[in-house]
């Protein structure tokens, strides 16, 4: 039998209700809909679903019954997990009972004005409505919890009164709501009036397990309230994702506290929530994106960040030639392990950028040619084979969403310039050469001419496939076909690094969109198929979900180097050979 282990604090989320309540922009029901399931796999053990107010005092939430007769939602409901919705009056009740809900919460404020301006009708009416649907509620089996509005001050009346406070507490608790949530609607409050409210409802026998707390972040003090109402023995703690939220009465008090800022202070304190932080993170995100809202939450918005390198990584991979003796020529095996790294790489996450370089004195003398392994000279299937590995090889490469960058730290000839030239930037050492040696073995340079002829451009490639010569460094840096030379293996490696560390501006994302622009470009310049691929490639970089969206908001927050700060450059080290 396995025991569940309760969380030590209970989360009340009440981003789907409290938080989107004040928002203007309508929202669809299916936004509404996914964030609640999106909650739900987070691990919260209460979700307050939605209002069933009237749809001229709340417009936001006037789709309360398409929320509460979705399937999904009945499907979340069966499960052990509490969803609240919050109800005012009979009418309200009866419609939830219709759709049945299971649990209701109601709400009284300790104060006059706020009363009046938010549900019309005095303290004491609403003390008196409250009970009249607590007591209905219970009759028909439907949980209640309690909701005790501007605990600190009123927006119209000023500080309220702790014993207004207890008074209505009690009154809710004598109805039947199993706990009450203490709301300070305005933000105002700070640790010393939490504790010192929170002390006097104790020591007016107030039981502390009936109390939650419901802090607003007006003045940024949200969460240090709630640490303090914890200290006073409270475990139960209402908040909102992305600190969604605000009292469309009480003029300028900010959303909840984020439940992300509660969650990582809880897990940090080593205190269990049950919930999971990074899927609410990613909930924060996704909701701030959907409406347009900077995400309330300072957890949630560095922990995104943080982990926007982990899940798109920064990780460059470094693909060693290591068949030094032989000057890292490619054997059959080579090329299929070597094609199939790449592959794999460039379907990898972690991995950004691939670096190829050869291990000893060149970078790679093309096809193996040794007796008895080479390929040359057997014709019939051993050429059709050999056939499809080359351009394997060199398709992965070339096609690669990863960025590839060739250090060449000496000589390349044949299928080494191949490799060279699949890549997307070349450095070199001062003293290395590439040489399309084929003609003089009676042979061509068929699968690297794809690329060699579109870098060289025709006139150069064809003298240099004709002449066999060696072409200098110092000639390729000036066409502009090496990015950057190094004295040596030493420094070749310094100016890798430097490199690198200038790719890492790039978000892996638009690495991509850029290679696919250039190949757009190479392949159907002037073109429709150019045109229409720039079209697809335009609207995906300008989607919600986009790093774009990420970037354009840090330069936007002032983050120094936009995504340039997000992504850190580890190198992973693969040997290919044998
Ligand atoms: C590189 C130099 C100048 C060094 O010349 P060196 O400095 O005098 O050194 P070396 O000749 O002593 O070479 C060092 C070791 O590497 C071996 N080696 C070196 N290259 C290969 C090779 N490809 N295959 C197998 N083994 C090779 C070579 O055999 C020797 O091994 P050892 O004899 O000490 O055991 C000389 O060895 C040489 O000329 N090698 C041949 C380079 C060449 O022509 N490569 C092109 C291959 S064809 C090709 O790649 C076809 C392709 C892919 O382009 C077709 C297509 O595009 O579809």
């Amino acid at each position: 039998m396995t025991v569940k282990t309760l969380p030590a604090v209970r989360i009340v989320e009440v981003g789907p209700r409290d938080g989107l309540q004040n928002i203007r922009d309508s929202i669809p029901t299916s936004t509404k809909l996914k964030l609640i399931s999106r909650l739900e796999e987070t691990g919260l053990g209460t979700i307050e679903l939605t209002s069933v107010v009237s749809p001229r005092r709340i417009p936001q939430l006037a789709d309360c019954r398409d929320v509460l007769g979705d399937e999904g939602v009945r499907k979340i409901g069966e499960k052990d997990l509490r969803l609240p919705v919050l109800v005012p009056t009979v009418k309200g009740l009866d419609i939830a009972i219709e759709y049945g809900v299971k649990e209701i919460a109601v709400f009284i404020s300790a104060t006059e004005g706020f009363s009046r301006a938010n549900i019309n009708c005095s303290v004491e009416q609403g003390i008196e409505r409250a009970r009249d649907v607590t007591s209905l509620a219970l009759n028909s089996n439907v949980a209640v919890r309690g909701y005790v509005s501007c605990i600190f001050a009123d927006p119209y009346d000023g500080p309220t009164q702790p014993a207004s406070v207890l008074r209505c507490v009690k009154e809710l608790l004598d109805a039947g709501c199993y706990e009450v949530s203490l709301g300070d609607t305005l933000g105002v409050g700070s640790p010393p009036n939490v504790r010192s409210l929170v002390t006097f409802l104790l020591d007016n026998d107030i039981p502390r397990e009936k109390l939650a707390g419901h802090f607003h972040d007006t003045y940024g003090q949200a969460v240090a309230n709630v640490w303090a109402a914890y200290n006073c023995g409270l475990r139960v703690f209402d908040s909102s994702v992305a600190g969604l939220g605000g009292c469309p009465f009480a003029p300028g008090a900010k959303g909840n506290v984020a439940t992300e800022d509660l969650v990582y202070m809880f897990h940090n304190a080593d205190i269990s929530t049950g919930v999971d932080l990074s899927k609410l993170v990613e909930i924060g995100v996704w909701i701030s994106d959907h409406l347009k809202k900077p995400n309330g939450s300072r957890a949630g918005a560095a922990l995104a960040i943080k982990s926007k390198p982990v899940s798109s990584s920064g990780v460059n991979l470094k693909i060693v030639l290591n068949r030094p003796k032989n000057g890292n020529a490619l054997t059959a095996p080579m090329i299929s392990a070597f094609a199939s790294v790449v592959t794999r790489a460039g379907k990898d996450p972690h991995i950004s950028r691939i670096i190829i370089m050869g291990n000893g004195k060149f970078f790679c003398t093309g096809m193996d040619l040794g007796k008895g392994s080479t390929p040359v000279a057997q014709g019939g299937s051993a050429s059709d084979a050999q056939f499809q590995r080359l351009t394997g090889l060199f398709e992965a490469i070339d096609q690669s969403p990863k960025v590839t960058v060739a250090c060449l730290n000496g000589p390349a000839f044949g299928g080494g310039v191949g490799l060279a030239f699949s890549c997307d930037i070349r450095l070199a050492t001062r003293d290395a050469s590439v040489t399309l040696s084929e003609v003089k073995l009676g042979l061509c340079p068929a699968t690297i001419s794809k690329y060699v002829v579109r870098e060289w451009g025709f006139p150069f490639a064809r003298e240099a496939m004709l002449s066999a010569r060696p072409v200098s460094v110092e000639d390729l840096r000036v066409r502009g076909l090496v990015f950057d030379v190094g004295d040596g293996a030493e420094e070749l490696s310094t100016r890798l690094d430097i490199l690198l560390s200038r790719l890492k501006v790039a978000s892996p994302d638009a690495s991509r969109m850029s290679k696919e622009l250039v190949r757009l470009g190479c392949a159907h310049a002037g073109r429709d198929e150019q045109v229409t691929g720039i079209k697809g490639l335009f609207e995906e970089m300008m989607r919600v979900d986009a790093d774009g969206a990420h970037g354009v908001k840090e330069f936007q927050g002032g983050t120094e180097g936009g995504l340039g700060c997000f992504y850190s450059g580890n190198v992973k080290a693969q040997a290919v050979g044998p």
